[in-house]
């Protein structure tokens, strides 16, 4: 669990000034680790906004400060080390900006858009950034900041804090941008930004804040900045998030993330769940992925070669981390974790080399083409030249941290450096030295001994217990029994282990010094790495499609203005084996469709499968049906029954809340899912608020489906040209259940009643059951007449 969870699981996070709030400071968590977090201190109360004072600036007062609390949406989990800073524009358009950090891949991203009355765009970047904490400037975060009252309101658990105003400087931001983004970034950006300063404020407020407050420094020219166009993705709305579970965030097996995940690399899943967190909109980035795809399953070499040899290459944005945030070395361990840095990108660079080498064909698609562009690019084996000139180019990638020290000792050639030269020597004898006194130890006792190694000790030995005996030598010192093992060492040992350390030490100070020149041509040159880790992410991903192909027997999607899916089948119920009634989908003719069926007859599943295939189609991948056309959806709502009850509150609040969020931010070209709207209500009220969401949103060209229960529902609403109508498992009688469930069937259907049957199956008693019926008699439900019942209601 992340030690900052609990920060996160605040019912409602407080505003309190960032230097209260937050030492964000770097802890190296290995010696050969990358990885660092940002050191959160817990926040200070003291600085509370009143939250009645934020509720009022809504026009429903009262509604809003009582909702305010439990909110829609539960809590997402943040992703560690991470930061946003978030800042809104002083005219009276709503004009949002952020600026996003990743300190793991030190990757930056900024954007600015102008948001509606309700903020969805700014609630749904909070929601796909997940930060660990988010900066706003302090005005708005202490005034009546209406962005702020409705992050507040949708994403109570967020943390927040205050930065000064004066942070948000734009002209200052322009220029440190230019100094820090690689020069091809700050060329790009400057023509990107070039009429968005509040972007430039909300990123000159965020460095401001990484290296005054939190003293990390950065390279200037290597970090990766890159511009977030809000308009070129699918906006997923929180409630989908939680209650379909998309990217798997808390290691679900049933995710759409696990199910197709078939990436080999770090960087290669970070983009697959980036992709399904914010599928693409634009038709040409899904054909030239579609394409890519399609060449890679025609030519079955290249795809096993890529197949097999992917998961050889490390994840370069944190070795790209670590190189530019790398301090100048003063202690050995510093210098340790250089010489592992140059390392690492030695080996970086040849595989990558190596997977462009093993694409034996030569691709059509201009993806592709980019791609190995990527991994060919001559600056790399002009870089590779460079580390070559230094290091040795036999070393191979080590990764036990035994043999990673003995490669740092012997990375630099020989020669280079005679002092080094003599360091090394010493090195290579006293480990033999080591070797020798194990073998001697286990001649003179007769028992197998071995060497093991633990890099914060150093050497030891170890031997097996029945072996060994009760009768341990009088100089094994510091024995430690485990299970059936027995570790021990000797004086003699310990001297031999401190020789080494010193040695080590002074070998790790004279190799930093021999290749400080190659870590800075690295440094120099970063925007090639960039290039490489996308390169190699994006094959990933697409490798990872055409694999998925393998497994589940998919079509390339079209797309036109309508949904038309045939036999569609739902990807994880399928991953989980187990038979999948395929269904067909149509929105041709009405834009509404309304799915009744039994409980369990399979409606959620549908919706579900329809959502599925809509995201696989937009973000390049096959998906599973005979034939399918889609829409591109700008927007996805979904209210599932069954999601996430997580947060505290009323569920028909929640409910309303959800849909309220809906029915404000819907467009054209969105897809609204609602799973049993109204259910959480009496009966009466419930399908009365139910209808009247179903015609407003009848009266809307978004595309639509809703499951009821309410059996007038689909009648009442079939009298619209524009609705449509689908039962599950309609057509079955109660002895053929079990043969024809769960299969859709179009058009109006008599719908017998399945509740109290299905009821009766899971053992009610009989008397119950017996009861149940007269009642549904009395009040005008029989088997085959329930259609008959406008608003399905007595
Ligand atoms: N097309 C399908 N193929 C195979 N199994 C299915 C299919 N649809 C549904 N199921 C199975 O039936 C179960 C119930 O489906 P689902 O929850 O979608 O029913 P429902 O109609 O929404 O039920 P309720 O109205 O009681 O909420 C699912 O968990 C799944 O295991």
């Amino acid at each position: 669990m992340s030690p900052f969870h609990s920060l996160f699981s605040k019912p409602a996070a407080p505003f309190v000034c960032a230097s209260d709030l937050v030492d964000l400071t770097c802890i190296d968590s290995s010696d050969d680790d990358f990885g660092t977090q940002f050191l959160v201190k817990k926040p200070k109360l003291e600085c509370d906004v009143d939250d009645d004072d934020v509720g009022t600036t809504f026009s429903n007062d009262c509604a809003v400060s009582e909702l305010a609390p439990t909110s829609a949406y539960s809590e997402l989990s943040a992703t560690p080390n991470t930061l946003m800073v978030l800042t809104e524009g002083r005219a009276a358009a709503s004009e949002i900006a952020y600026s996003f950090f990743d300190l793991s891949t030190t990757h930056c991203t900024l954007s600015q858009f102008a948001d509606g009355p309700s903020y969805s765009h700014t609630i749904y970047a909070v929601i796909a950034c997940r930060p660990q904490i988010v900066l706003v400037p302090r005005p708005m975060a202490e005034g009546k900041s209406k962005a702020m009252v409705a992050i507040r309101r949708y994403l109570p658990w967020l943390v927040i804090a205050s930065l000064e105003r004066r942070l948000f400087n734009d002209m200052e931001g322009m220029q440190l941008l230019q100094a820090v983004a690689t020069p091809a970034q700050a060329a790009r950006l400057a023509f990107i930004l070039e009429c968005k300063r509040y972007a430039y404020a909300a990123f000159n407020a965020l460095f401001h804040h990484l290296e005054h407050t939190a003293s990390l420094t950065f390279a200037r020219g290597g970090v990766n900045v890159s511009y977030h166009q809000m308009e070129g993705t699918m906006q997923i709305d929180p409630g989908a998030w939680q209650d379909l579970g998309l990217d798997g965030e808390n290691g679900s097996d049933t995710s759409l993330f696990s199910v197709i995940n078939h990436t080999h690399t770090k960087m290669g899943s970070r983009l697959l769940r980036s992709s399904i967190l914010q599928p693409s909109t634009d038709l040409n980035t899904i054909y030239a992925r579609q394409s890519a795809v399609l060449e890679i399953l025609d030519n079955e070499e290249t795809f096993f070669f890529l197949s097999a040899n992917l998961a050889a290459i490390p994840d370069i944005d944190t070795a790209i981390t670590s190189l530019i945030r790398m301090p100048v070395a003063s202690t050995a361990k510093q210098a340790g974790q250089a010489i592992s840095n140059v390392l690492h990108f030695k080996h970086i660079l040849q595989s990558a080399r190596a997977i462009a080498a093993g694409i034996t064909f030569e691709p059509q698609s201009c993806l592709l083409q980019e791609t190995i562009g990527g991994l060919t690019d001559s600056r790399t084996s002009d870089l590779l030249a460079h580390i070559h000139s230094v290091i040795r180019e036999d070393l191979a990638f080590e990764k036990s941290a035994q043999m990673t020290r003995s490669q740092r000792c012997h990375a630099v050639k020989g020669g280079v450096n005679g002092f080094l030269d003599v360091s090394r020597a010493i090195f290579d004898r006293v480990t033999q030295e080591v070797v020798e006194l194990i073998e001697q130890y286990s001649n003179e006792t007769q028992v197998p001994i071995k060497a093991t190694y633990k890099p914060s000790i150093g050497y030891l030995m170890s031997a097996k217990r029945e072996v060994l005996g009760e009768s341990i030598p009088e100089e094994f010192v510091n024995v430690v029994v485990k299970k059936a093992v027995v570790t021990f060492s000797t004086i003699e040992l310990i001297k031999l282990n401190n020789r080494l350390a010193s040695v080590v030490t002074e070998i790790n100070l004279l190799t930093e010094k021999a290749i400080h020149d190659v870590a800075d041509v690295i440094r120099q040159n970063i925007a090639v790495l960039y290039r490489v880790s996308e390169a190699i992410a994006l094959l990933d991903m697409l490798v990872s499609f055409a694999h998925h192909c393998t497994v589940s027997e998919s079509v390339v999607p079209a797309f036109s203005d309508s949904i038309n899916i045939v036999d569609g089948r739902h990807p994880i119920l399928e991953a989980l084996g187990g038979e999948v009634v395929p269904n067909s989908v149509s929105t041709a003719r009405a834009t509404f469709t309304v799915v009744s069926g039994p409980n369990m007859g399979g409606k959620s599943t549908y919706l579900r499968q329809i959502i599925y295939l809509v995201i696989m189609a937009q973000i390049g991948c096959l998906v599973p049906a005979k034939s399918a056309t889609l829409k591109v959806f700008d927007k996805l709502f979904v209210r599932m029954s069954n999601g996430s009850d997580s947060i505290g509150g009323s569920t028909f609040l929640r409910e309303m809340h959800g849909v309220a969020y809906i029915l404000h931010n819907y467009s054209a070209h969105s897809l609204v899912m609602i799973d049993e709207l109204g259910r959480s209500t009496a009966a009466a009220e419930g399908m009365a608020i139910c209808r009247a969401v179903c015609e407003e949103l009848l009266n809307s060209s978004a595309t639509v489906f809703l499951t009821t229960h309410y059996l007038g529902l689909p009648p009442a609403l079939g009298v619209h040209p524009n609705c449509a109508r689908v039962v599950l498992s309609a057509t079955q009688s109660e002895e053929t259940v079990a043969q024809q469930r769960y299969k859709a069937i179009s058009g109006a259907q008599a719908e017998p009643l399945y509740g109290i049957h299905l009821a009766e199956r899971m053992g009610l008693p009989e008397d119950i059951i017996r009861t149940a019926r007269a009642v549904a008699a009395e009040v005008g439900y029989t088997k085959n007449n329930s259609d008959t019942k406008p608003g399905g209601l007595k």
